[in-house]
């Protein structure tokens, strides 16, 4: 590969704890990505950074630590519209992963046959300006037009300021559609001010509108954004997530977005990051739809999750 990480890249956490929390049988982590390794599946000559390598069989041990079952990986922006190291990682994860693709306005139905038969069932649609440069509307509506037919849904990645002007597009997106990292909110503004207030509302307004509520220490602004009591960084993050929880106990996903690209002053410990669902979900049956049910009904429909099955 030869490829020089991002200066002051950090990776992923080096022996994350074995979670307290029990995550029931059947869990998803259900935001997460696989990075190269360069030397196989070269990084995106448009990327916007390069990070260290992370592979399939570091996430599917890290899946097995944290006690998922599943696991949903996400196309990351480094590696541009060439899901190969994605479809590799499905493949050796078999029908333990699905995943959600990055294509251009020129996707065949050949290819996304190909995507569909490794386990894609979305497409990522990133607005983030640090990561991509902007994708004209009407490609984004000629892919939507092209997946919808095979059942995928539309996951988009956009900051919380980008939410007004994009408002109309996303509420016209036909299939399902799931939000990442609940919009990126502004955790130091009041959840009930006008800012997560149009994020509820564009929720409240479209049934067929998820939100990962995830990536807490990409979100909070206090100290060092680990849950380690005194220091917990979540106590601003969760007043949003457990509202969206709450309000919308059907239509929300959790995941580690293992192995956390592009944070620049801590790494969190993903034992930890698992210990801090509870706080976010209360109750087991809050845990079992936000950690079980939905990403199966989005990403395995028609399949009941039959825990005495083996997970092998
Ligand atoms: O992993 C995340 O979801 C967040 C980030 C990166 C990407 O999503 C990506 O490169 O595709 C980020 O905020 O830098």
């Amino acid at each position: 590969g030869g490829f020089e990480k991002t200066p002051g890249w950090l990776d992923w956490y080096d022996g994350p704890a074995t979670p307290t929390f029990r995550l029931p049988a059947g869990a998803v982590d259900a935001h997460c990505h696989v990075f190269g390794p360069g030397a196989q599946f070269p990084y995106a000559p448009e990327r916007k950074y390069t990070p260290c390598d992370a592979s399939a069989d570091e996430l599917f041990a890290l899946r097995d630590q944290l006690g998922f079952t599943s696991n949903v990986i996400v196309q990351a922006t480094c590696h541009g519209a060439d899901n190969s190291a994605l479809v590799d990682a499905l493949r050796r994860a078999g029908d333990r992963a699905r995943g959600v693709a990055t294509v251009r306005r020129d996707v065949t139905e050949q290819e996304l046959a190909e995507l569909h038969d490794a386990g894609v069932r979305g497409v990522r649609f990133n607005f983030v300006k640090r990561l991509v440069d902007r994708v004209p509307t009407d490609a984004l509506e000629e892919i939507v037009a092209k997946i919808a037919p095979l059942g995928w849904h539309v996951v988009i990645y956009f900051e919380a300021d980008d939410l007004p002007e994009l408002y109309d597009f996303f509420s016209a997106i036909p299939t399902d559609v799931v939000v990442d990292h609940m919009g990126r909110p502004d955790v130091t503004k009041d959840p009930d001010g006008p800012e997560f207030g149009l994020f509820l509302r564009f929720l409240r307004e479209n049934p067929n509108v998820w939100t990962k509520v995830t990536c807490p220490e990409r979100l909070s602004v206090t100290g060092p954004r680990a849950l380690d009591g005194e220091q917990d960084a979540y106590r601003d993050v969760v007043p949003f997530a457990r509202r969206v929880v709450e309000e919308f106990p059907d239509r929300v996903l959790w995941g580690t977005d293992w192995p956390h690209p592009n944070l620049k002053d801590h790494m969190p410990d993903d034992g930890v990051l698992v210990d801090g669902i509870p706080r976010i979900a209360p109750t087991p049956d809050l845990q079992r739809r936000l950690l079980v049910d939905n990403p199966r009904r989005l990403y395995w429909p028609g399949t009941s999750f039959d825990p005495s099955a083996s997970s092998e």
